[in-house]
This record gives structure tokens, C-alpha cells and sequence, in this order.
């Protein structure tokens, strides 16, 4: 696997790949666990190379956010990747990314209003931006996304078919269903600030909403399924909730009453100083997990 760390080696890495087959394109974070590196084995599905992107993008932080605490860890990444037969690792730094500042940013409306762009503005709008300059460097032929960060998904998706993006078209944007953890807890990358006490409350977040989504699906009432999902989260040590939402899959519209097509639960909620979200698919018509 080659690492590449300016825009002018990775043209050239790029080219050099494409020369013998498809790209996919996986963007990350970085400290990658288990649900990364299963994105990258379905994305060596849908394509001769793996290009892997590696880059803790400032504007997409809020300014009491964890950009500087959240945890980088190249080298150990790179080897994981490696060991994933991915070709390619974009590492790029802050400055070759933003190497004159950034006049333009990319605003999703709609999709990405309300959830996490309500409890972190601007979240998307930096999202959005970092993901087409990736596609724009990259140009892959397909990309990869966690359902995990479902709104993302949403997000990345209206935008690329608003904007005509380079990727063939808007289905070569795959989302990826979220890896757990053996209890139930959705993997992250910040699920390592969890102290043991904080982690072992935790599967409270997906339990308490596999209970939600048994009730609404037995035709409860969706308030009051909400409202338990919530009690049981406070029960058990989460601080302030962002969101509790029954949303349609698609549009993330909230729902009031039991759904009648794809739909889908999301929560924010905060444990200790850590900000844990998850999703599940609720109703007739599951969606795609
Ligand atoms: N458990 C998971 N299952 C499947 N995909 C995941 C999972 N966690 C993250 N991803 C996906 O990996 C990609 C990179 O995500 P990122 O590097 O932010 O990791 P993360 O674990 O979500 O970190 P964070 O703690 O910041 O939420 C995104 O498309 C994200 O949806
Ligand atoms: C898609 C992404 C890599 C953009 O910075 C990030 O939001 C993430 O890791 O989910
Ligand atoms: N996985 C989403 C990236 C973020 O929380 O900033």
C-alpha cells in the first residue's frame, strides 16, 4: 500500500491506479476499528482498488467540539489497511487540504437540518464540503459510507446528485450497515473516551431502542415509545439527549404515528462527556440494514 500526503502524489498514484481498473473510495476519520474495515472489504467488492482517506477535517468540528483530543493514530491505521489489501491511503494534512484557507462551502438544505444539524451547525456544511473536495481528487467510481451515520449517508447522497458529482451516479454511493459491538453497541471511534462504567451503560442505547422499536411496531403509540426510550436512557447515566426521532428513512421527516413505509429511529444522546449516536430500521418496509 502506498500513503500519500500531498495533492500531487496522490493525482499521480490515482492515475496510476485507475490504469488498471475501478476505484472505490472510502473516507475516514482515522482510529479505525472494525466497522471501517468492513467498509473496506465491500468496497474491494464494487471495485479493482481501495483508495482509503485518512483526514480529522477541522470544519466540520464545532468550535467546543473534540477536534483536538479525537484520537489519530496513522501508523496503526495504516497497517490495518494494509492488511485489508486497500492500494492506496490519502493522508492529506490540514494545510493540504485547506492550503488557502476556504472561501466556498458546500450547505445540503433539507436532509440536513434537523438531528445532528440541528445539535451541531455547521456539522454538514463541513461534511459536505470535505466530501466533494474528496470526490474531486479521488474521482472514484464508487464510495463508501457507514448507515451509522445515517444523516451523513442522506446528506453526501443529495449532494452528489444535486451537484452531478463525477461519480457515475448517485447508487455507486454505498452505505455499509453498522458493525457492533458483541452487546449491541454501535462501534466508534470515540467509544475509546468511555471510562468501563460508562461503556458497560452504554448497550442501554441500542437495547432501549430495540425495545422502542418492538412497541412501535406492535402499534403503540410512537410518543410514548419515545418517551420510555428516553427514561431508559437517563435511567441508565446518558446526560442531555440531542435527539430521540422516529424519522422516514429517506427524507428524515420526524413521524408521529407508526410508519407506513421505510423509517428509521435515531438517537443523540451523551454519556459522560462523550456524544454517542445510532440508528435502526423501524417498520413494514425495513430499508436497507
Ligand atoms: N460501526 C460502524 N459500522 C459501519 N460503518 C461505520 C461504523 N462506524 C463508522 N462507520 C463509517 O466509517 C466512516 C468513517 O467514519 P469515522 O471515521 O467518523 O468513524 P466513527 O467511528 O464514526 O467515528 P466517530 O466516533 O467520529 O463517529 C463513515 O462512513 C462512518 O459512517
Ligand atoms: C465522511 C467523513 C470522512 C468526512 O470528513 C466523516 O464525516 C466521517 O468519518 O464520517
Ligand atoms: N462520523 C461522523 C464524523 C463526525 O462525527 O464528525
Amino acid at each position: 500500500m502506498q500513503t500519500v500526503s500531498t495533492l500531487v502524489e496522490l493525482r499521480l498514484a490515482v492515475d496510476d491506479l485507475r490504469k488498471s481498473g475501478t476505484i472505490a473510495l472510502v473516507p475516514t476519520m482515522g482510529a479505525l476499528h472494525e466497522g471501517h474495515l468492513t467498509l473496506m472489504r465491500e468496497a474491494r467488492r464494487h471495485a479493482d482498488h481501495v483508495v482509503a482517506s485518512i483526514f480529522v477535517n477541522p470544519t466540520q468540528f464545532g468550535p467546543n467540539e473534540d477536534l483536538d483530543a479525537y484520537p489519530r493514530r496513522l501508523a496503526e491505521d495504516a497497517a490495518l489497511l494494509e492488511a485489508e489489501g486497500v492500494a492506496l491511503l490519502w493522508a492529506p494534512t490540514v494545510e493540504a487540504m485547506y492550503p488557502t484557507g476556504f472561501a466556498t462551502s458546500i450547505s445540503v438544505s433539507g436532509v440536513s437540518e434537523g438531528l445532528c444539524g440541528a445539535s451541531r451547525p455547521g456539522h454538514f456544511d463541513g461534511v459536505a464540503t470535505v466530501v466533494c473536495k474528496l470526490f474531486n481528487q479521488v474521482r472514484p467510481d464508487h464510495a463508501l459510507f457507514g448507515e451509522k451515520d445515517w444523516q451523513q449517508l442522506a446528506v453526501i447522497r443529495t449532494m452528489a446528485r444535486d451537484l452531478d458529482l463525477v461519480l457515475p451516479q448517485v447508487s455507486n454511493i454505498h452505505g455499509v450497515p453498522t458493525v457492533r459491538e458483541a452487546d449491541g453497541l454501535a462501534m466508534s471511534s470515540r467509544n475509546a473516551y468511555l471510562s468501563p462504567e460508562q461503556r458497560a451503560a452504554a448497550v442501554t442505547l441500542p437495547r432501549a431502542m430495540r425495545a422502542a422499536i418492538e412497541d412501535i411496531e406492535a402499534g403503540d403509540n410512537v410518543a410514548g415509545a419515545l418517551m420510555r426510550l428516553r427514561a431508559a436512557l437517563a435511567e441508565a447515566g446518558f446526560g442531555p439527549v440531542d435527539y430521540v426521532t422516529l424519522a422516514d428513512a429517506t427524507s428524515l421527516a420526524p413521524l408521529a404515528e407508526t410508519p407506513q413505509g421505510p423509517a428509521r429511529l435515531l438517537v443523540a444522546a451523551r454519556i459522560g462527556g462523550t456524544r454517542l449516536i445510532d440508528n435502526m430500521p423501524v417498520g413494514p418496509a425495513k430499508g436497507e440494514e
